[in-house]
């Protein structure tokens, strides 16, 4: 990120919304800015699987759930977040994953611009990819600040993604089992 001319450019936006960039609540907000994005986009092109190198050799079969992994994502229309939380089951096949590797691949699929599906494929095809598990299953639940705040300004409301892969696919008891340990 070449740091100077993303604070020009919020400088710029903030002469043009009407502001003075120059009087003192606003004069570090450029940089204050800039370090937000390399924060919130700091992983715009790292493939998620990098976040999935940690596995074990393991002869456990059935399910692992991990659920409420919080996130904040950014809404790649508007540039405003959407937020919420993340539940992952997988179906281990001689592999386990480190369990914060779960939280670091959320946190590496969502600090960057996304849409919630997509976001929700990266996921379950990164745990497809490196595990090869038996079946793989996510659910992400946000709200959209450009559906709450902006546009049609609907509060509350909870969009709801989900991608599944392997036997989790057609199975459905097995889906049940991972909607109730998740309490959907
Ligand atoms: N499917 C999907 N849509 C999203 C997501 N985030 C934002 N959107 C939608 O992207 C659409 C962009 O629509 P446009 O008509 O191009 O933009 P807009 O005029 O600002 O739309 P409004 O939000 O309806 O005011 C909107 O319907 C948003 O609700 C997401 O994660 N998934
Ligand atoms: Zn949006």
């Amino acid at each position: 990120m070449n740091e100077g001319r993303v604070m020009e450019a919020i400088k710029i936006i903030l002469e043009e919304i009407g502001e003075d960039p120059n009087r003192e609540g606003l004069k570090e907000t450029p940089k204050r800015v800039m370090n937000l994005f390399k924060e919130i986009y700091g992983h715009t092109g790292i493939n998620p699987n990098e976040e999935l190198n940690t596995v074990f050799s393991e002869e456990h079969d059935e399910m692992v759930v991990v659920k409420d992994i919080p996130f904040h994502s950014t809404c790649e229309h508007h540039l405003i977040p959407f937020f919420g939380k993340v539940h992952i089951g997988y179906i281990p096949n001689g592999k386990i994953v480190g369990l914060s590797k779960l939280h670091r691949l959320v946190e590496n699929t969502s600090r960057r611009l996304q849409v919630q599906e997509r976001m929700t494929t990266m996921i379950s095809k990164a745990i497809v990819d490196k595990l090869s598990p038996k079946g793989v299953i996510v659910v992400v639940n946000a709200e959209h600040l450009c559906i709450s705040m902006r546009g049609i300004k609907k509060l509350g409301s909870i969009t709801t993604t989900f991608s599944s892969e392997g036997v989790f696919k057609n199975d459905i008891n097995l889906k049940n089992d991972f909607y109730h340990a998740i309490k959907l």
